[in-house]
């Protein structure tokens, strides 16, 4: 669906260097905090901005080559405002069905009615979970085939964070073809949602890994000074020091419980790969 090679776009000290893929039928995530350049990456394949260099391929076309069609057939949600304040519900509708062939007016009604959407009020007077609401029912509602999605869950309560991911899932299971590129900094909301992961940090993909593996093999032992000595370190990915000893990462969770059972071994969250892969050290 996707592929991004060697995308490099510059601003003052920030350079974006992406290299990443959307397999058709998957669900990606991009995890990154505050500025690691996540809306860069995706303002790059909505072509919203000039890249220095690199490749952009969507839907087996070159980027160069993309037609108004092909635009069409993406689902876009910007991480800031995509509507002027001024319109109301019912004139999102108007513009949706001038911009998109295949705008479903019906579609787009039931979502707002599920999701709480007043289409009868203006956008300013909605509240910032109601705003990004809109965006996503608006990006469902015109048979795209590819979802790209920066933060959509931002602003959003538990409860509303879980009803927009399980309409997340419910549109992938409708066509096997779709694909959706959702971007968060709250590891949890992708976690239960993509299929793999991709973290970025600094402008660069610094982990790429599929979620169950993440999930079921990756591992952080807490090793003393004397347990570090010892230790097979084939396995470790990053170290970090710590007031105790080390703490250590590895993708071979089974490998170390089997060979060190008395040594302290929890099952990593992505938050913990993702400060080990940030904060520690390559061994
Ligand atoms: N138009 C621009 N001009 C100059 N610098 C920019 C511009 N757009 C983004 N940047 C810089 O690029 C870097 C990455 O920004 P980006 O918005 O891609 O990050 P992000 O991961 O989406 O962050 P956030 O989670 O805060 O939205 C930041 O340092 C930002 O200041």
């Amino acid at each position: 669906m996707l592929k991004m090679k060697n995308v490099k776009k510059n601003y003052g000290n920030f350079q974006l260097d992406c290299t990443l893929e959307v397999p058709d039928g998957c669900i990606t995530g991009l995890i990154g905090e505050n500025g690691a350049g996540k809306s860069t990456t995706f303002k790059a394949i909505e072509k919203l901005i000039f890249i220095d260099s690199g490749e952009i391929e969507v839907f087996g076309k070159r980027h160069t080559e993309m037609t108004l069609e092909d635009k069409e057939k993406m689902g876009i949600v910007l991480s800031g405002s995509m509507f002027s304040e001024i319109l109301s519900g019912k004139e999102i509708i108007r513009i949706m069905d001038s911009m998109y062939r295949n705008f479903r007016k019906d579609r787009f009604v039931n979502l707002c009615g599920k999701l709480s959407i007043p289409l009868d009020q203006k956008i300013k007077g909605f509240s910032s979970g109601m705003k990004a609401k809109l965006k996503v029912a608006a990006a469902l509602s015109h048979e795209a085939k590819f979802l790209i999605l920066d933060e959509p869950t931002a602003g959003l309560d538990v409860v509303a964070r879980d009803e927009l991911l399980n309409l997340l899932r419910e549109y992938m299971e409708e066509d096997a073809g779709r694909s959706i590129l959702i971007s968060s900094h709250i590891a949890g909301d992708l976690e239960g949602l993509c299929d793999d992961l991709y973290m970025i940090h600094n402008g660069k993909i610094i982990l790429h890994e599929e979620t169950d593996i993440l999930l079921s093999n990756y591992g952080l032992l807490k090793a003393d000074e004397e347990q570090f000595r010892k230790l097979d370190k084939s396995y470790l990915l990053r170290v970090k020091k710590e007031h105790y000893g080390y703490s250590c990462m590895t993708d071979q969770i089974r490998f170390y419980r089997e060979n060190y059972p008395d040594m302290v071994i929890e099952k990593s969250g992505i938050d913990d790969v993702i400060m080990m892969t940030i904060k520690g050290e390559e061994i």
